[in-house]
């Protein structure tokens, strides 16, 4: 049985001291077990406090993106040997922001997954279609290639590591979730793919999430699909109440 992942992505929202309140609310009454991992991918300022203030609790801290040199002449950027030093355990790689308005390439998706695991950092790797895309019936073939550019290079135990978001663009931020059958569909092809590429003990270990406007209604029905292992939650992780009752499903 695959643990669950629920990460709250914040995206570019929140200063300090509601980022550090939503630790204090939420650090005690994260479940503790093997069922569910609760995680927050908080904007780059905010990382160290929040180790900080999560420390001794089951909340891990994510960034949202990395560098993938360790350091280096990269004005603005953020290298995982920083994020490591700092405490931080998770990154979101490719996220569909990330890949329209910041140039991400799958190129630079793997080798800040390789970069990740160098320094000991767990990579969450965003795939998704866009509405064009899926109208066009393009979706598994699109899919399939980001989950392999992606994963290229990878050693099996980290595949095995790794977390893949299926995110479809059409259903971020927009209100429309994919059916829990869509959604279903997409990441049990994307566990194929992984079987095809890497190995079945891979497939079988890798987590994969939907991402998409998650929201405690919806979020039971998707995490009892067959190949859905949890979920990257952003407008509904910005509460901590909103943020629990996910985590709570998870934990079922
Ligand atoms: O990273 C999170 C996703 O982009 C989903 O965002 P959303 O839950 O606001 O639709």
């Amino acid at each position: 049985m695959r643990k669950k992942v629920i990460a709250g992505n914040w995206k570019m929202n929140k200063v300090l001291a509601e980022a550090e309140q939503f630790i204090a609310d939420t650090k005690n009454s994260v479940p503790a077990n093997d069922k569910v991992e609760s995680v927050v991918c908080a904007p780059f300022v905010y990382l160290a406090a929040l180790v900080d203030k999560a420390a001794g609790s089951d909340v891990k801290i994510a960034a949202q993106n990395m560098h993938f040199e360790d350091d280096g002449a990269f004005t603005g950027e953020v290298s995982p040997v920083m994020l490591k030093d700092i405490g931080v355990t998770y990154v979101v790689l490719g996220h569909s922001e990330r890949r329209e308005y910041f140039a991400e390439t799958d190129e630079t998706v793997n080798k800040k997954a390789h970069a990740a695991f160098n320094h000991g950092l767990t990579p969450i790797v965003c795939v998704g279609e866009t509405l064009e895309q899926r109208e066009s019936n393009e979706t598994m073939t699109l899919v399939e290639d980001q989950v392999k550019k992606a994963l290229a290079g990878l050693s099996e135990a980290q595949v095995k590591e790794t977390i893949i978001a299926y995110e479809p663009i059409w259903a971020i931020g927009t209100g429309k979730t994919a059916t829990s059958e869509q959604a279903n569909e997409v990441c049990t092809h994307i566990r194929k793919v992984v079987a095809e590429a890497v190995s079945a003990d891979a497939a079988e270990a890798v987590r994969i999430q939907y991402g998409g406007s998650v929201k405690p209604a919806n979020v039971d029905e998707l995490l009892s699909q067959s190949d859905i292992d949890g979920a990257l939650v952003g407008g509904a992780s910005l509460e901590a109440d909103s943020f629990l009752k996910l985590v709570e499903a998870g934990a079922k």
